[in-house]
């Protein structure tokens, strides 16, 4: 695999950035010692190198100069400001990668040197236990091998596909920031069950596991959900007066709604 002997450097270790880096060390990729991180923050530096041994700094610019791929994870507001004070030493054919929302390719190149290679990726929180979904769109100046090393980095810590840029907004709603919509979801499925009388973690337990049964089935038999929805539903049973409360409180345009809303701030941050 080209990614054999490259050194993976992260710019920013708060959520996105310990949870990539989690996630790529323990898929094996590239080993611990080839890992470089920086954050204006140490506690998360510290925490990173005691678990497994990454390689800390305070100075991006140790990152860039040591990494030949560098991750970009610092929030969407200051990726300028970080651009601009590592910009001397992005040299050779350095691979620059942004998982900031919002912020278009063109933004970021313009910031840097002529011909720097940049990638843009949409992944989400998932990375930490290898199961994000991730989005890739490929800067003027990348090479067909580097988007292939992206495809394999986020492949490691999950399922990653090719989407042109102006996707990335809709992506960004949808499964960047997709988590967030389903943790509420299982939160309330387990307070209905607490309801009823089950103790907190097991209904915590039996929510998770049923989130996590219903979307394996869906990718692992390539079946219409509809179609799987229908499975489950009994004539006169149990599951369709659930599903007649969901509809009645308006459950698809909710989710609908906030995909749309989520994508909506991601094109109001790239202006
Ligand atoms: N949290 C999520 O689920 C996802 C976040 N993203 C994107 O990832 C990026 C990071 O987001 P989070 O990890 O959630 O934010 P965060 O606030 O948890 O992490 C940002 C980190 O950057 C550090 N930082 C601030 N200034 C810095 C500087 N000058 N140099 C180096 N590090 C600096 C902060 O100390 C912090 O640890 C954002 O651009 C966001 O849009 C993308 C997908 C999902
Ligand atoms: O909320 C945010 O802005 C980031 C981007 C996608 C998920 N979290």
């Amino acid at each position: 695999m080209s990614l054999a002997g490259k050194k993976i450097g992260f710019i920013g270790t708060g959520k996105m950035g310990s949870a990539l880096i989690k996630g790529i060390s323990g898929a094996g990729i590239v080993p611990c010692s080839g890992i470089y991180a920086s954050d204006v923050f140490e506690a998360s530096l510290r925490e990173l190198r005691d678990s497994l041994g990454v390689n800390v700094t305070q100075d991006n610019r140790e990152v860039v100069n040591k990494s030949d791929i560098i991750v970009l994870a610092v929030k969407p507001q200051i990726l300028k400001s970080v651009l601009s004070s590592i910009k001397d030493d992005i040299t050779g054919d350095k691979l620059m990668i942004s998982i900031a929302a919002g912020v278009k390719l063109e933004a970021i190149e313009n910031e840097l040197s002529e011909g720097t290679h940049v990638v843009r990726v949409m992944p989400n929180i998932a990375a930490t236990v290898a199961e994000a979904a991730s989005a890739v769109a490929q800067g003027k100046y990348a090479s067909a091998e580097d988007a292939e090393d992206v495809l394999n980095i986020f492949r490691s810590v999950g399922s990653a596909i090719s989407v042109p840029e102006n996707l990335m907004d809709a992506v960004t709603g949808l499964s960047g920031s997709g988590p967030a919509f389903i943790f509420p979801v299982i939160e309330a499925m387990a307070d209905g069950g607490v309801y009823e009388g089950l103790d907190r973690n097991s209904a915590l337990i039996l929510a998770a596991q049923t989130v996590l049964g219903a979307a394996k089935m869906m990718l692992e038999t390539n079946t219409h959900p509809g179609q799987l929805k229908d499975m489950v539903t009994s004539p006169g049973g149990t599951t369709i007066r659930g599903i007649y409360e969901l509809e009645e409180s308006g459950i698809r345009a909710a989710f609908m709604k906030a995909v749309i809303a989520s994508s909506n701030r991601s094109k109001e941050l790239g202006k």
